[in-house]
């Protein structure tokens, strides 16, 4: 299973600040997945045509079952994860971002502010992180027990988890 890890920011990607985020992906997949996968990296700026052009690049061409965006979710002008997520999606997962957002809100009220989203793209699932480090694993461990179902039901890869970690639900087994 290839999973595709897309840090998405200006600083980032200059190489102002290492990327933290894409990282933490790798590391709580590290932990949470007992099936064997690999990650595809990208680290590239806030610019929405690039973002689309790299999603759809890792879902068609990279065989990516499941995409983790991190950053560009807020309000700021060039904040345009959300808008490249929707436009290369056939179909939104609104509970991803309700979910996200109210696990977060318990650390932060800013947590308001991100507009992430969970979509399908053909046989892939992409879902939309903040940019901040420590926002990785709480939102990951708020959605993580749905995926391996939600991969499932569109025809994606059987992905297994570290009960101690994630204990996925699939209904009725
Ligand atoms: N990928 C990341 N790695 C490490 N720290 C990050 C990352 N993304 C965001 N941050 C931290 O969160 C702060 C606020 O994030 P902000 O939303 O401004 O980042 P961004 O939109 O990714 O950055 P940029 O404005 O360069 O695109 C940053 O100043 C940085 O400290
Ligand atoms: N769990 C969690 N969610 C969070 C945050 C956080 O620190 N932790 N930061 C918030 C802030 S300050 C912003 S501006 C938005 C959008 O961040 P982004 O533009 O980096 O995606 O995510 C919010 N969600």
């Amino acid at each position: 299973m290839r999973i595709g890890i897309v840090t998405i920011s200006d600083r980032a990607s200059q190489g102002i600040y290492e990327d933290k985020s894409g990282p933490a992906i790798e590391q709580f997949f590290r932990e949470a997945l007992s099936c064997t996968w690999e990650p595809v990296f990208r680290l590239i700026p806030d610019e929405q045509e690039l973002i689309e052009q790299t999603l759809k690049q890792l879902c068609d061409e990279e065989g990516c079952a499941l995409v983790v965006t991190t950053g560009g979710t807020g309000p700021a002008p060039r904040d345009v994860t959300p808008e490249a997520t929707e436009k290369v999606c056939d179909k939104l997962l609104p509970g991803f971002g309700e979910l996200m957002r109210q696990v977060s809100l318990r650390s932060v009220p800013t947590a308001i502010l991100s507009r992430q989203v969970a979509g399908i793209r053909g046989r892939s699932l992409i879902i939309n992180l903040p940019g901040k480090p420590a926002a990785i694993r709480e939102c990951l461990l708020a959605v993580m027990p749905a995926v391996p179902y939600c991969l499932d039901l569109i025809g994606g890869p059987y992905m297994t988890t570290r009960e101690e970690v994630v204990r996925a639900f699939r209904p009725g087994s």
